[in-house]
């Protein structure tokens, strides 16, 4: 039987008051919502460099096959010069040599040109694909290992946003981007080199022209990387929004909170609107500065070449390729600004991942672990905990649990009662080590829980949460992940033991029928066997049980009692009870009030003491009848 906790109010209070965060942890809180996260002033380039060391043969050879591609493409202009020079004059004498030779070497360029390009393009999508998914896997592994308090003030939202949105801006940079790039800079240093050979005061006067086109470049990265900084935050927000309401639409529509949605989605909308209304501009700025300028450049050199060719200081032909390679040499450049907006948007995606790589779990791994002693007895597999002068505080700063100090017996089932806030949770998580005490250590069988591998920690511990969590696969690989190695007899013994077996068996395929991530096919007292199962198969010495508080019916609650009494028999439990009837199984209760335990005893120790447990007790009673 499920009961209302008649402290709740009271207790609830007490949080908004305690919960004020300080000013340096409320500036923290203000870099997580921005997407700021603090890292090393080098983490995108060091991250770059580490995403790139694996494949720097291919990026080499990629850059020759680009170097050599672009050196073909250019010899277009020069073929045309001398056609109008000497092929022309040649025809006019009946002598086909020289024409032959200029179409022969302009079709071998068209199809040396060709070939690279696709060498090119295969290595470029070659390195590009492997350094994404590299890329991907690292996040996900990355993420996977933060702790817990990351997540919860980073959202999944956020975490999707970088794995979609902030990726596909590198990806569009790595197949195309670099090319265009990489080739721009190519053409002008081949270009100017080319103006400089055909006529070297032209060819000076060309490369002044892409001084001011030059300013027009810098001016457009300064502006656009702010702008873009933010584009991608504002989309990364719009990203977040979407994944947290549809993750968790069901409580969305239980609260109605459609409406409040749709006013804070409007201006995250509103937002992302504004904001890349501003890069357009910014762009279109660029865009029509940058021609200008190139436009001008050209004309002024165009008259001074023609000035020349009728002055008999300038070959026709070498008039028409200048023509043609001023249009190249600011071109390229021109095309830049498209290609320095996937640029931006990859820098500001970039710097986001590496700062999210760059976070290290609050709750590292031990750089030289201990092991625990083998279990000493048989009968009793519980271990011993203690919290030996412990105090703790959230990133928010203010502390949740005072100084304290307290030893669980092996074998003993602890109940934890208090009102809504009190700091139940906080114990129960320091003992799973979700989070380490700011002060003083957590010892499971004399070994401080910071010394203990997460594997070992995981094996000896385990924390059932009031989700209940079924993931997707089949009911035997969900109750399997209390214990990967274990066969299916094994499975179906505890399921058996648990009292899940029966409903197991009623299910279209038994064991192997497949549930979908979160249990819509599986009741909640159902979902709650089939977590005490896994529990149970994990054959943990410590248990903490937050128990669920949604009321079952009569036969559903007596299911799950007998299954926790099940688990918790002969290991240390600490279990959040909800239930009267929880409370009354426990060894031991422990009454919390403010962060402290403020009483400490057995159940019939404590109703005795008329003091905060006995009218906790009484609520409870009373709200029976
Ligand atoms: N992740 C968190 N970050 C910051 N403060 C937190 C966090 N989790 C809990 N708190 C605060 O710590 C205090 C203790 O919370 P805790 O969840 O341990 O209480 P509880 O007794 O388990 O409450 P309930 O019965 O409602 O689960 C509360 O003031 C709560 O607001």
């Amino acid at each position: 039987m499920t009961l209302p906790n008649p402290l709740a109010a009271a207790g609830a209070d007490r949080v908004s008051e305690t919960q004020a965060p300080n000013a340096s942890a409320r500036a923290a809180l203000d870099l997580f919502t921005q997407d700021l996260l603090p890292a090393p002033e080098d983490a995108s380039r060091a991250l770059l460099a580490s995403l790139l060391r694996p494949h720097r043969r291919r990026v080499v050879l990629a850059g020759l096959l680009l170097i050599v591609q672009r050196a073909i493409s250019q010899l277009g202009p020069l073929l045309v010069a001398y056609a109008i020079d000497h092929v022309i004059p040649a025809v006019r004498a009946h002598q086909y040599g020289p024409l032959l030779a200029v179409c022969f070497g302009y079709l071998l360029s068209a199809v040396a040109s060709a070939v690279f390009q696709y060498a090119f393009v295969r290595a470029e999508a070659r390195v590009g694909q492997d350094l994404i998914a590299d890329l991907l896997s690292r996040i996900f592994t990355h993420a996977q290992a933060l702790s817990i308090d990351f997540h919860q003030r980073y959202t999944s939202g956020r975490l999707t946003s970088r794995a979609t949105s902030d990726v596909q801006a590198l990806r569009n940079l790595l197949t195309g981007g670099l090319e265009d790039i990489v080739g721009a800079v190519l053409t002008t240093i081949y270009v100017s080199v080319t103006l400089l050979y055909l006529d070297w005061p032209l060819g000076l006067a060309a490369i002044a022209v892409g001084g001011p086109l030059y300013l027009t470049v810098r001016d457009f990265r300064r502006r656009a990387y702010q702008v873009y900084r933010e584009r991608s935050t504002a989309t990364a927000a719009v990203t977040a929004k979407y994944a947290e309401t549809f993750t968790n639409i069901h409580p969305v529509q239980t609260f109605r909170l459609e409406t409040s949605n749709d006013r804070s989605f409007m201006r995250i909308n509103r937002r992302h609107a504004r904001i890349n209304g501003d890069s357009a501009l910014v762009m279109g700025r660029y865009v029509t500065s940058s021609r200008l300028v190139a436009n001008i450049g050209i004309a002024v050199l165009v008259m001074w070449c023609a000035f020349r060719v009728a002055g008999h200081d300038l070959d026709l032909g070498a008039f028409a390729a200048i023509v043609l390679y001023l249009r190249r040499l600011y071109d390229d450049p021109l095309k830049l600004g498209g290609v320095l907006d996937a640029y931006q948007s990859a820098v500001a995606s970039l710097e986001k991942i590496a700062a999210l790589l760059a976070q290290r779990a609050s709750v590292p791994e031990p750089a030289s672990p201990q092991t625990l002693s083998p279990s000493t007895s048989s009968r009793q597999r519980g271990r011993g905990v203690v919290f030996e002068s412990v105090a703790f505080a959230y990133h928010t700063g203010s502390e949740v649990l005072p100084r304290f100090d307290l030893t669980l017996v092996p074998g003993q089932t602890v109940a934890v009662v208090g009102a809504t806030g009190a700091g139940k949770t906080t114990l129960a998580k320091l003992l799973a080590r979700f989070y380490d005490p700011t002060h003083g250590r957590v010892l499971l069988d004399g070994v401080d829980l910071r010394y203990l591998t997460t594997a070992e920690l995981r094996r000896a511990v385990v924390m059932l949460t009031q989700e209940a969590f079924i993931f997707s696969g089949t009911i035997a690989e969900n109750i399997a992940l209390g214990r990967p190695d274990a066969n299916s007899e094994e499975i179906e013994q505890v399921a058996g033991t648990i009292g899940a077996h029966e409903f197991i068996c009623a299910l279209p395929d038994g064991y192997d029928t497949d549930i979908q991530a979160g249990g819509h096919r599986v009741s909640a007292g159902q979902r709650q066997l089939v977590a005490l199962a896994r529990a149970l198969l994990a054959d943990p010495a410590v248990v903490i049980l937050d128990e669920a508080t949604p009321s079952l019916d009569m036969p559903s609650e007596r299911l799950v009692q007998h299954a926790m009494n099940t688990v918790l028999h002969g290991r240390t439990a600490l279990v959040i009870a909800h239930r009267l009837s929880t409370v009354h199984i426990a060894d031991r209760v422990l009454m919390m009030a403010d962060g402290r335990i403020v009483e400490d005893g057995t159940p019939g120790e404590l109703l005795n003491e008329h003091g905060p447990f006995a009218d906790l007790h009484t609520a409870w009673q009373d709200s029976l009848t």
